[in-house]
Protein backbone atom coordinates (compact mmCIF):
# COMPACT_ATOMS: atom_id res chain seq x y z
CA UNK A 1 0.00 0.00 0.00
CA UNK A 2 2.80 2.50 0.91
CA UNK A 3 4.23 1.75 -2.85
CA UNK A 4 1.65 4.01 -3.88
CA UNK A 5 2.80 6.54 -2.58
CA UNK A 6 6.90 6.63 -2.95
CA UNK A 7 7.02 8.52 -5.77
CA UNK A 8 4.99 11.29 -4.53
CA UNK A 9 5.54 15.05 -5.13
CA UNK A 10 5.32 16.44 -1.48
CA UNK A 11 5.18 19.79 -0.02
CA UNK A 12 6.05 20.49 3.63
CA UNK A 13 4.19 23.81 4.46
CA UNK A 14 5.74 25.61 7.41
CA UNK A 15 5.08 28.85 8.87
CA UNK A 16 3.95 30.17 11.93
CA UNK A 17 0.53 29.63 13.34
CA UNK A 18 -2.00 32.39 11.71
CA UNK A 19 0.62 32.81 9.18
CA UNK A 20 -1.58 31.87 6.55
CA UNK A 21 -0.41 28.13 5.82
CA UNK A 22 -3.89 26.56 5.25
CA UNK A 23 -4.95 29.99 2.92
CA UNK A 24 -2.39 29.20 0.67
CA UNK A 25 -3.23 25.46 0.77
CA UNK A 26 -6.27 25.92 -0.54
CA UNK A 27 -5.25 28.02 -3.00
CA UNK A 28 -2.64 25.34 -4.24
CA UNK A 29 -5.41 22.74 -4.28
CA UNK A 30 -8.01 24.52 -6.73
CA UNK A 31 -5.16 25.37 -9.17
CA UNK A 32 -2.61 22.01 -9.12
CA UNK A 33 -5.19 19.67 -7.63
CA UNK A 34 -2.97 18.31 -4.84
CA UNK A 35 -4.02 17.08 -1.35
CA UNK A 36 -3.53 19.21 1.31
CA UNK A 37 -3.53 17.73 4.58
CA UNK A 38 -3.32 19.32 7.60
CA UNK A 39 -1.89 17.44 10.24
CA UNK A 40 -3.85 19.96 12.97
CA UNK A 41 -7.07 19.35 10.76
CA UNK A 42 -6.52 15.33 11.28
CA UNK A 43 -5.61 15.27 14.94
CA UNK A 44 -9.27 17.72 15.33
CA UNK A 45 -11.23 15.32 13.45
CA UNK A 46 -9.71 12.79 16.10
CA UNK A 47 -10.79 14.87 18.50
CA UNK A 48 -14.64 15.74 17.04
CA UNK A 49 -14.66 11.74 16.92
CA UNK A 50 -15.16 11.23 20.63
CA UNK A 51 -12.75 8.17 20.58
CA UNK A 52 -9.91 7.57 23.60
CA UNK A 53 -7.44 9.26 21.54
CA UNK A 54 -9.15 12.10 20.43
CA UNK A 55 -9.19 12.84 24.33
CA UNK A 56 -5.99 12.49 24.69
CA UNK A 57 -5.41 14.89 22.07
CA UNK A 58 -7.72 17.12 23.01
CA UNK A 59 -5.80 17.60 26.24
CA UNK A 60 -2.41 17.89 24.57
CA UNK A 61 -3.85 20.60 22.29
CA UNK A 62 -5.75 22.78 24.64
CA UNK A 63 -1.98 23.85 26.48
CA UNK A 64 -1.06 24.50 22.71
CA UNK A 65 1.93 21.47 23.21
CA UNK A 66 2.98 18.92 20.59
CA UNK A 67 1.34 15.77 19.85
CA UNK A 68 3.66 12.24 20.15
CA UNK A 69 5.13 12.34 17.03
CA UNK A 70 3.94 8.39 16.00
CA UNK A 71 0.40 9.39 16.20
CA UNK A 72 0.69 12.46 13.91
CA UNK A 73 2.78 10.70 11.51
CA UNK A 74 0.07 7.33 11.01
CA UNK A 75 -2.83 9.92 10.36
CA UNK A 76 -0.89 11.52 7.96
CA UNK A 77 0.75 8.15 6.04
CA UNK A 78 -2.94 6.79 5.91
CA UNK A 79 -4.68 10.00 4.47
CA UNK A 80 -1.90 10.13 2.09
CA UNK A 81 -2.11 6.76 0.98
CA UNK A 82 -6.25 6.81 0.75
CA UNK A 83 -5.89 9.94 -1.98
CA UNK A 84 -2.74 8.09 -4.00
CA UNK A 85 -4.91 7.36 -7.05
CA UNK A 86 -6.34 11.18 -7.51
CA UNK A 87 -3.58 13.11 -5.72
CA UNK A 88 -1.07 15.45 -7.91
CA UNK A 89 0.78 16.23 -5.44
CA UNK A 90 0.77 16.27 -1.20
CA UNK A 91 0.66 19.83 0.76
CA UNK A 92 1.72 18.39 4.11
CA UNK A 93 0.45 21.48 6.57
CA UNK A 94 1.84 22.08 9.93
CA UNK A 95 4.33 19.33 9.86
CA UNK A 96 7.37 18.60 10.48
CA UNK A 97 7.11 21.15 13.90
CA UNK A 98 10.43 19.64 14.91
CA UNK A 99 13.70 18.43 13.16
CA UNK A 100 12.72 14.77 14.32
CA UNK A 101 9.63 14.69 12.61
CA UNK A 102 11.01 15.87 9.24
CA UNK A 103 13.62 12.96 9.87
CA UNK A 104 10.47 10.54 10.26
CA UNK A 105 8.62 11.50 7.80
CA UNK A 106 11.30 10.39 5.23
CA UNK A 107 11.94 7.37 6.95
CA UNK A 108 8.04 6.43 6.36
CA UNK A 109 6.83 7.96 3.49
CA UNK A 110 9.80 9.65 1.55
CA UNK A 111 11.17 13.02 0.94
CA UNK A 112 10.17 16.34 0.22
CA UNK A 113 10.35 18.62 -3.18
CA UNK A 114 9.86 21.62 -1.36
CA UNK A 115 9.24 23.61 1.56
CA UNK A 116 6.87 27.04 1.40
CA UNK A 117 8.10 28.70 4.52
CA UNK A 118 5.02 31.09 4.70
CA UNK A 119 6.35 33.96 6.78
CA UNK A 120 4.58 36.73 8.85
CA UNK A 121 5.73 38.37 11.81
CA UNK A 122 4.63 37.60 14.89
CA UNK A 123 2.32 40.63 15.93
CA UNK A 124 0.57 39.65 12.68
CA UNK A 125 0.26 35.83 13.10
CA UNK A 126 -1.60 37.49 16.70
CA UNK A 127 -4.17 39.84 15.17
CA UNK A 128 -5.10 37.45 12.63
CA UNK A 129 -5.40 34.38 15.35
CA UNK A 130 -7.31 36.65 17.51
CA UNK A 131 -9.87 37.82 14.57
CA UNK A 132 -10.17 33.61 13.61
CA UNK A 133 -10.68 32.93 16.96
CA UNK A 134 -14.18 35.05 16.91
CA UNK A 135 -15.42 32.33 14.33
CA UNK A 136 -13.51 29.30 14.45
CA UNK A 137 -14.32 27.41 17.31
CA UNK A 138 -11.09 26.21 17.60
CA UNK A 139 -9.81 25.63 21.64
CA UNK A 140 -6.35 27.10 20.55
CA UNK A 141 -6.87 30.23 19.19
CA UNK A 142 -7.27 32.29 22.73
CA UNK A 143 -4.61 34.83 23.68
CA UNK A 144 -2.77 32.57 25.98
CA UNK A 145 -2.74 29.29 24.07
CA UNK A 146 -1.93 31.86 21.23
CA UNK A 147 1.43 32.78 22.86
CA UNK A 148 2.52 29.60 23.76
CA UNK A 149 2.35 28.19 20.07
CA UNK A 150 4.30 31.20 19.50
CA UNK A 151 6.64 30.32 21.20
CA UNK A 152 7.07 26.99 20.97
CA UNK A 153 7.25 27.85 16.99
CA UNK A 154 10.23 30.21 16.96
CA UNK A 155 12.00 27.21 19.30
CA UNK A 156 11.04 24.04 17.63
CA UNK A 157 9.93 24.86 13.97
CA UNK A 158 12.66 27.48 13.12
CA UNK A 159 15.18 25.02 12.93
CA UNK A 160 13.37 23.03 10.64
CA UNK A 161 13.49 25.52 8.28
CA UNK A 162 17.12 25.98 8.67
CA UNK A 163 17.57 21.93 8.23
CA UNK A 164 16.11 22.18 4.85
CA UNK A 165 17.80 25.01 4.04
CA UNK A 166 20.86 23.09 3.75
CA UNK A 167 19.50 21.10 0.97
CA UNK A 168 18.18 24.14 -1.08
CA UNK A 169 14.48 23.28 -1.27
CA UNK A 170 13.31 25.83 0.57
CA UNK A 171 11.05 28.86 -0.87
CA UNK A 172 10.63 31.52 1.66
CA UNK A 173 7.06 33.00 1.72
CA UNK A 174 6.74 36.56 2.18
CA UNK A 175 2.86 36.65 4.24
CA UNK A 176 2.28 39.99 4.67
CA UNK A 177 1.13 40.55 1.62
CA UNK A 178 -2.84 40.45 0.69
CA UNK A 179 -4.08 36.57 -0.03
CA UNK A 180 -3.38 36.88 -3.71
CA UNK A 181 -0.10 38.14 -3.88
CA UNK A 182 1.16 36.22 -1.31
CA UNK A 183 -0.27 33.15 -3.37
CA UNK A 184 1.63 34.55 -6.85
CA UNK A 185 4.97 33.98 -5.48
CA UNK A 186 3.47 30.32 -3.88
CA UNK A 187 2.52 29.56 -7.75
CA UNK A 188 6.01 30.50 -8.85
CA UNK A 189 7.52 28.19 -6.19
CA UNK A 190 5.29 24.87 -7.56
CA UNK A 191 5.79 25.46 -11.03
CA UNK A 192 9.11 25.20 -10.77
CA UNK A 193 8.60 22.02 -9.40
CA UNK A 194 6.93 20.03 -12.98
N1 LIG B 1 -2.12 37.09 3.49
C1 LIG B 1 -3.08 37.26 4.41
N2 LIG B 1 -3.54 38.50 4.68
C2 LIG B 1 -4.52 38.68 5.60
N3 LIG B 1 -5.12 37.71 6.30
C3 LIG B 1 -4.72 36.45 6.07
C4 LIG B 1 -3.68 36.16 5.12
N4 LIG B 1 -3.49 34.80 5.12
C5 LIG B 1 -4.36 34.30 6.02
N5 LIG B 1 -5.09 35.26 6.59
C6 LIG B 1 -6.12 35.10 7.64
C7 LIG B 1 -7.06 33.95 7.38
C8 LIG B 1 -7.28 33.36 8.76
O1 LIG B 1 -8.38 33.99 9.38
C9 LIG B 1 -6.04 33.72 9.54
C10 LIG B 1 -5.08 32.57 9.70
O2 LIG B 1 -4.85 32.00 8.44
P1 LIG B 1 -4.71 30.41 8.27
O3 LIG B 1 -4.57 30.16 6.81
O4 LIG B 1 -5.78 29.73 9.01
O5 LIG B 1 -3.29 30.22 9.01
P2 LIG B 1 -2.55 28.90 9.46
O6 LIG B 1 -3.16 27.76 8.71
O7 LIG B 1 -1.12 29.14 9.06
O8 LIG B 1 -2.70 28.84 10.94
O9 LIG B 1 -5.41 34.78 8.83
MG1 LIG C 1 -4.02 25.93 9.45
Amino acid sequence: MADKIKNAKIVFVVGGPGSGKGTQCEKIVAKYGYTHLSSGDLLRAEVASGSERGKQLQAIMQKGELVPLDTVLDMIKDAMIAKADVSKGYLIDGYPREVKQGEEFEKKIGAPALLLYIDAKGETMVKRLMKRGETSGRADDNEETIKKRLDLYYKATEPVIAFYEQRGIVRKINSELPVDEVFAIVEKAIDELK
